[in-house]
């Protein structure tokens, strides 16, 4: 039986291309418009992974699927870094001076501002992802209108690319991290993970907490504060940390237990930045 995996986006997005590159071909696409229901989807056992964007090297982080991860108690069992150009495209025959409107996910457009904004004249609309713009200009045939997405999705909707490579700079990545329902079981020695502590609201606590994960030789690649909900200005924290000896960093976490408070492990996985 095929692979179950849950995307946010149609054919041609981003998360299409990886969800296809991670899992092969033959896997099973479940298609959703936003990124609450691909967390559902997988905590209820419909999907048997998720493919989430997490953070773009010029746009940041997509700081609401953080909260969904942990909201829903899902596990990181991978992470997928994909290089990102972006196309302007739009019916064939249209010039970029008919064009008065272009939509696209929230993140592309981010990609793009340097872009868009050396064309005042075109109105900017976010939209759910990249490709589903450009499957509707073109089943639509509308004019007037372009999409930002990938060459590939130009070529599924029949669209022609006006302009390329409009990302602010050339080397563009975003890195998405593949989801389960179950705790992994990493088959190699992890050398990366993703955790978060909610610290106690003390003077230096940050500080201390860094201090700790520094002294066991954690290389902390991203720390991310994040609301607590129910504790209006108090902030847990995020953090995707890399290491070279696995037990110094089980000794780390042992000693946020007793030192910190909470800690929550979302992943340990292995590190595919190139
Ligand atoms: O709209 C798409 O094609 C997506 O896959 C979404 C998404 C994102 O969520 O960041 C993925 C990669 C790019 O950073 C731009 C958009």
């Amino acid at each position: 039986m095929s692979l179950r995996i849950a995307i946010q986006g149609v054919p041609g997005s981003f998360h299409h291309q990886v969800a296809l590159k991670n899992f092969g071909l033959d896997s099973e696409i479940l298609a959703f418009n936003t990124f609450e229901p691909v967390a559902k989807s997988v905590a209820i056992g419909e999907a048997d992974f998720g493919v989430m964007a997490i953070e773009n090297s010029i746009a940041g982080a997509i700081l609401p699927n953080y909260d969904l991860i942990d909201r829903f108690g899902l596990f990181i069992r991978d992470e997928y870094y994909l290089p990102i150009a972006h196309q302007l495209m739009a019916l064939p025959g249209q010039q970029i001076q008919e064009i008065f409107e272009v939509r696209s996910h929230p993140m592309a457009l981010l990609q793009c501002k340097v872009f868009l904004a050396k064309h005042p004249h075109i109105q900017q609309f976010d939209d759910v992802d990249t490709a589903s713009v450009a499957k509707r200009i073109s089943e639509e045939k509308l004019t007037g209108l372009a999409a930002i997405a990938s060459e590939i999705a130009a070529d599924i909707y029949g669209l022609e690319i006006l302009a390329r490579d409009i990302q602010t700079v050339k080397d563009n990545f975003t890195r998405f991290i593949i989801l389960q329902k179950e705790k992994v079981q990493p088959s190699t020695l992890p050398n990366k993970a993703s955790f978060k502590i909610t610290i106690r609201n003390e003077a230096g606590g940050l500080a201390k907490l860094l201090t700790l994960l520094a002294e066991k030789g954690l290389n902390l690649s991203k720390i991310q504060s994040i609301p607590v909900m129910e504790k209006p200005w108090e902030y847990a924290f995020f953090i995707d940390a890399e290491f070279g000896d696995y037990n110094q960093f089980r000794e780390a976490m042992d000693l946020v237990i007793k030192d910190f408070g909470d800690l929550k492990i979302f992943g340990e996985y292995s590190s595919r930045k190139g």
